[in-house]
């Protein structure tokens, strides 16, 4: 088993420990159910062939189909996805979604992929996996570098190979292919619903916040502009090339309009602003919310003592490692979990799967108040496990989630059980 994995199941063994959980039953998620790893050959615009990488995981099904998104990225390791997946087992049960936990990716640079490059790669992907996707079975979804375009490509290649159109087979998808209205901005939004509802645990001032964000893509730069929209100031900000600062708060507009003429967060121009090369110091910065939403593994045992903030949002998945939670511990700085920060993603996805399904569209307000009520809901879970149990936040997630998981397994029953039973 990968090195990430194990970090990762640990925060679970923790947890089951906290709640009393049988160990069977959590052993049952050990290990993914089925990882599929495939070469895709990519031929480039210049005539050259790439063979790239790639990885599909289903890691438990026993609540539904599996669920996640697909990242396009130089990093992604078998690992990674099979974290990842994991991650997406205890997210869709905190949510309380019909879901189990998938994930997918590719190890490519997608800057470096002109438009056709990406939509021939997003149809090869799709050829590679298409043996195990399907609206019953594993539904993909957007995550870094892939969006609606991707989505739409990708349904359409799953089509025409099956010869059935299911828009339920991919969600994150154009409104006018079976989209659903809200899914872009909804990790953003249901990020700044999950702080909100869980704020009065954080110790945190009454009235506006100061926000220090990493990462202005989609999931981070729809929460920059639902915070600011809310009254927040959003103090510093920082993407792969750039940190920017403005202690009264930066202009989400000025942002976007650097974002949209290709430049980086530190282009976008404010009078007042200033700006740092080293966008890793974003962790650094003094503030009341450290909201992480770009990649993985960015606080470990060893910068974790940086930290100049009162509570961390973590948007992105797996931002924080397993060495630094005693330090942030014992520093007083409390974590608001992925499993429930970025939570709003998936659940609006499973809004468009059940729009599919249905065949009758949602209307916007439907979906908005379906993702406030929904981390709303895993929000008061998660403090009611952690008061009842006195720990901390994370912890108290995974307990919600795993109490939810392991009913299912016991109901499930297993060959052993059954063995038992016909004595
Ligand atoms: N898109 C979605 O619906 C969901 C995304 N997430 C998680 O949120 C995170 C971000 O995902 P998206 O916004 O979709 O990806 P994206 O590709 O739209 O944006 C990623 C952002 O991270 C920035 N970035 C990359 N390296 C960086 C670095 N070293 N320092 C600062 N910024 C850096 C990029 O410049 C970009 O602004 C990921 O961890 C993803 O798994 C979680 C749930 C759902
Ligand atoms: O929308 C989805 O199905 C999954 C989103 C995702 O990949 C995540 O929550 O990490």
């Amino acid at each position: 088993m990968g090195k990430m994995l194990s970090a990762a199941r640990s925060r679970m063994y923790r947890a089951a420990k906290q709640v009393d959980l049988h160990e069977e039953l959590v052993q049952r998620l050990d290990y993914p159910a089925e990882t599929l790893a495939v070469s895709i050959p990519l031929r480039r615009d210049d005539g050259t062939l790439m063979q790239l990488k790639s990885w599909r995981c289903r890691y438990d099904d026993t609540l539904g189909p599996s669920k996640g998104g697909i990242r396009f990225h130089h990093s992604v390791t078998e690992d990674e996805v099979q974290t990842l997946a994991f991650l997406m087992t205890m997210k869709c049960s905190l949510m309380g979604l019909p879901f189990g936990g998938g994930k997918g990716g590719i190890c490519v640079d997608a800057d470096d992929l002109s438009l056709h490059e990406k939509e021939a790669l997003s149809r090869g992907w799709v050829r590679a996996f298409a043996r195990i996707l399907g609206p019953d079975r594993d539904v993909p979804a957007p995550d870094v570098a892939t969006g609606a375009r991707e989505m739409a490509w990708m349904a359409d290649e799953f089509g025409t190979l099956t010869g059935e159109m299911r828009p339920g087979s991919f969600t994150g998808k154009p409104v006018p292919l079976g989209g659903i209205e809200g899914r872009t901005p909804a990790t953003g939004h249901g990020a700044l619903i999950a702080l909100e509802a869980v704020r009065h645990k954080l110790g945190l001032p009454l009235g506006p916040l100061k926000i220090a964000l990493q990462g202005f893509g989609n999931a981070g730069s729809w929460f920059a502009k639902e915070a600011a929209r809310a009254g927040h100031k959003i103090v510093a900000v920082s993407d792969s090339s750039g940190l920017i600062r403005h202690g009264e708060g930066l202009s989400t507009d000025a942002l976007e309009a650097a974002k949209q003429n290709g430049g980086s967060v530190a282009d976008a121009e404010q009078a007042g602003s200033d700006t740092l090369k080293t966008s890793s110091l974003i962790i650094e910065q003094e503030c009341d919310v450290l909201a992480l939403a770009a990649l993985g593994g960015v606080i470990d045992g060893d910068n974790a003592a940086s930290l100049k903030c009162s509570a961390v949002l973590e948007i992105a998945n797996r931002p924080i490692l397993p060495d630094a939670d005693e330090h942030l511990r014992r520093a007083g700085i409390e974590v608001i979990p992925d499993i429930l920060a970025n939570g709003g993603g998936v659940t609006v996805s499973h809004a468009e799967w059940v729009q599919n399904r249905q065949g009758l569209d949602w209307s916007e307000d439907r979906v908005a108040d379906y993702l406030r009520d929904t981390i709303e809901n895993a929000s008061a879970k998660t403090l009611r496990v952690m008061d009842e149990n006195q720990t901390d936040m994370r912890t108290a997630a995974y307990c919600a989630a795993l109490i939810r998981l392991c009913e299912a397994i016991s109901a499930r029953g297993t060959a052993q059980d059954y063995q038992r039973r016909q004595q």
